[in-house]
């Protein structure tokens, strides 16, 4: 099968490639990027040189048509809600790692991604991608909205609780930390060296355009309206993501116990891993590689129960997930061109 990759040369895109170089069943004939078409990838990205001789090209669906079965977007927010309609309506899948059509609520996409949502008709038939709960209609899909990187990470580690109506609905509480590749390759002063280097700072808090993407996926879960508080840090890391979870448990239950139910939920599911009592998964141990790990701590004396998740926010949290659906959506092995050994230390 034939893809392409729009949004060439940002980190989504360079970690597309990674992964579908060694894909046995696709070839990456196409890559789009609006500042450096006419360019060769590896002219960008030298580490590449010698494997990936692309020359990239100008966004043109007629061409596109022609050439490709698939297309990624890695682009930033509000780009692939003008371009996803056209290849669609020309037989083109479409895997889009933006938030573009991830929301069902255009008030809600208006609020936090502040522009006007994409016609409803491309809305009703995306098909959120979270690769473990939404695998049925996954299957069917031609326009995949690749979940962000936090709702990964955290909605793993909570539906299985919420669909087992194990917790509260109420004091949901969200820590989480991301490493610094999560805001992308544009150069912006929150990323700079000097104001990351030895710091660790909380942001957006109350206003993340991932709360209501969160919100939206645990309501489905749970069968009724969930709400959150979810505060997001950055810290002085390339790559990993950490959500820390608190909820209220509405029945004791021991730590073995819940780890159990975990295991049972996520028994099919080769991405997900569950730690043993006592151990709690680590970034490192997931670095490069698409496995969401989760530990789990039953505090008997607060009654309250502690969710560690971790993934790679690139892979798991992007790419990685996006040919996860990939594979889903053609039948082929789930874990196809993803099995690499995640990289340590
Ligand atoms: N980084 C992460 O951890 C995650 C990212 N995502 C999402 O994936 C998408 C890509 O992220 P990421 O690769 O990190 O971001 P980057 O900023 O690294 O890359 C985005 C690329 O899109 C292209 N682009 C930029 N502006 C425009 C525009 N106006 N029109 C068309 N193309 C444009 C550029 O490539 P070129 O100039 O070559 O076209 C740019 O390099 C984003 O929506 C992001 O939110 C989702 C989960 C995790
Ligand atoms: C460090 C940093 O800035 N991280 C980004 C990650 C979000 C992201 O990539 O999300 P979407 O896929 O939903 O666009 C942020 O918090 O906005």
């Amino acid at each position: 099968m034939n893809v392409a990759i729009i949004g060439g040369t940002g980190y989504g895109a360079v970690e597309l490639i990674r992964f579908l170089y060694n894909h046995p069943n696709v070839t990456l004939t196409t890559i789009i990027s609006h500042s450096n078409s006419g360019t060769s990838f590896s002219e960008v990205y030298p580490h590449l040189s010698d494997l990936v001789n692309v020359e990239m090209e100008s966004f043109d669906e007629d061409q596109l048509a022609k050439e490709v079965d698939l297309v990624f977007f890695a682009t930033p927010s509000n780009v692939s809600k003008h371009q996803i309609p056209k290849l669609i309506d020309k037989g083109i899948k479409c895997i889009d790692l933006s938030g573009d059509f991830r929301l069902e609520d255009h008030e809600l996409y208006e609020q936090y991604y502040g522009e006007e949502m994409a016609e409803a008709k491309y809305i009703d038939q995306a098909v959120y991608g979270l690769s473990e709960i939404n695998n049925e209609s996954i299957k069917g899909a031609s326009l995949i909205a690749n979940p962000g990187c936090y709702p990964t990470a955290t909605t793993l580690g909570l539906i299985p609780v919420l669909a087992n109506d194990m917790v509260e609905r109420k004091n949901i509480i969200i820590d989480a930390k991301t490493g610094v590749s999560g805001a992308g390759r544009s150069l912006s002063l929150n990323t700079h060296f000097s104001e990351m280097n030895e710091n660790f700072k909380a942001y957006k808090i109350g206003n993340h355009k991932h709360i209501p993407e969160i919100e939206q996926v645990l309501s489905k879960a749970a069968e009724e309206e969930i709400q959150i508080t979810f505060t997001p840090h950055i810290v002085p890391m390339t790559r990993g993501i950490m959500s820390t979870m608190y909820v209220d448990l509405k029945e004791k239950q021991s730590t073995n116990q819940l780890i159990a139910l975990y295991e049972d939920f996520y028994k099919y599911h080769p991405f997900v891993r569950i730690r043993k009592e006592g151990v709690f998964p680590q970034t490192k141990e997931v670095y490069g590689s698409n496995y969401c790990d989760i530990g789990l701590y039953a505090d008997q004396r607060t009654g309250k129960l502690i969710i560690v998740s971790v993934i790679d926010n690139l892979v798991k949290g992007a790419s990685g997930q996006a040919i996860q659906n990939m594979n889903i959506m053609n039948g082929w092995e789930e874990t196809t061109g993803l099995t690499q050994l995640p990289i340590y230390p």
